[in-house]
């Protein structure tokens, strides 16, 4: 099954807000269209939204406006512009050219996803990570990175127990995906202990998406209230935090879900390696630090609302940044499709 496809003229793509109720596949023949499911999260998630950039290209007719209204549908993840960007600089060889561009990001999406989920899942399982900032405490316990014998690979026949946020699974890419990808591998190796699935308020993605995949792939999961990640990390068990990114600046600060951030203060309290999952077209070469990232706000109605019910009284403002930035001097590791950095 793939998250987002061209099938017969027209995008293709599983519409996420209906999940996990029901899946449905959504038709989309129209850049608005298009434009409009991205906007709602119908098509989400850093890789396909490159994918839904560059299809959406093919369905524009050449129109400029078109182009860059879809190029400018959500800020944050670069994957969406550079889809658009790479797309788009064929128009003026046909419509056959742009369309050819598209398919072949695709199939470049499930590769790099493959190769993501191998890379990852060796480097954890070789005990090859260690946190980054490493505190008194975690030496002092002795837990997950602290140094002292415990962390990822440190028992070879102990499965890995990850912690994870929003979705980053099959969803968010073409048929696998990045964080999740890793941790799909690891439970096809038979080395996977457990996800521990942020909800990842307000939308819900880990809750509604993430859980749904890991039904699917039959693999242990539980999940965490979002408030309540760092706390579970300084208690000790998680061996490492696996997570996406929407944007990755030249200085490897990187834009992700609301969230992320606190996951990675509280990672590096606890000196449980903290690792970005992400292809080299989340890389952004042409932002050289986080500060220079534009943050997607999504306004209050998602924050006083769930699903359809109001939660706060009525009147209630309320602030909503659909991403935050984690400084590089907090991640251990970035996986991608080609190698493994260390910012
Ligand atoms: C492999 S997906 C990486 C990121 O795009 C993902 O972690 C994320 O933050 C998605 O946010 P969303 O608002 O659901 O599009």
């Amino acid at each position: 099954m793939r998250t987002i496809d061209w099938v017969d003229g027209a995008v293709e793509l599983i519409d996420q807000t209906r999940l996990p109720d029901e899946c449905v596949t959504l038709r989309i023949t129209t850049v608005d269209e298009l434009i409009d499911a991205i906007r709602r999260l119908a098509v989400r998630g850093a890789p396909a939204l490159g994918v839904a950039g560059a299809l959406g290209v093919a369905l524009s007719g050449g129109d400029p406006d078109a182009v860059a209204r879809l190029r400018a549908a959500r800020p944050t993840a670069v994957n969406l512009a550079w889809g658009v960007d790479q797309a788009a600089a064929w128009l003026p060889e046909g419509r056959e050219a742009v369309l050819e561009t598209a398919l072949r990001i695709r199939d470049e999406d499930i590769a790099a996803c493959l190769a993501m989920g191998e890379r990852g899942a060796d480097l954890l399982t070789a005990g090859l990570l260690m946190a980054g900032p490493v505190t008194p405490d975690a030496l002092a316990s002795g837990g997950p990175g602290s140094g002292a014998g415990g962390g990822p690979g440190s028992d070879a026949d102990r499965g890995l127990r990850i912690m994870t946020i929003c979705n980053t699974g099959g969803l968010a890419a073409v048929e696998r995906g990045t964080a999740l990808g890793v941790a799909q591998t690891l439970h096809e190796r038979g080395r996977l202990a457990e996800v521990l699935a942020m909800e990842t308020r307000p939308l819900l993605q880990g809750a509604r998406l993430t859980a749904w995949e890991l039904a699917r792939m039959g693999a242990p999961h539980r999940l965490v209230a979002d408030g309540a990640g760092p706390y579970l990390l300084a208690r000790g068990g998680v061996d490492a935090v696996l997570v996406g990114a929407d944007r990755i600046a030249a200085n490897g600060d990187t834009a992700n879900k609301i969230g992320t951030y606190a996951l990675a203060l509280g990672a590096a309290r606890a000196g449980v390696p903290f690792v970005v999952v992400a292809p080299e077209t989340t890389i952004d070469v042409a932002t050289p630090t986080g500060a220079g990232i534009e943050i997607e706000d999504r306004g209050a109605e998602e924050i006083v609302t769930l699903r359809g019910t109001r939660l706060a009284p009525e009147g209630t403002d309320a602030v909503n940044p659909a991403f935050d930035v984690t400084p590089h001097d907090l991640i251990t590791a970035i996986v991608t499709d080609k190698r493994v950095i260390r910012p």
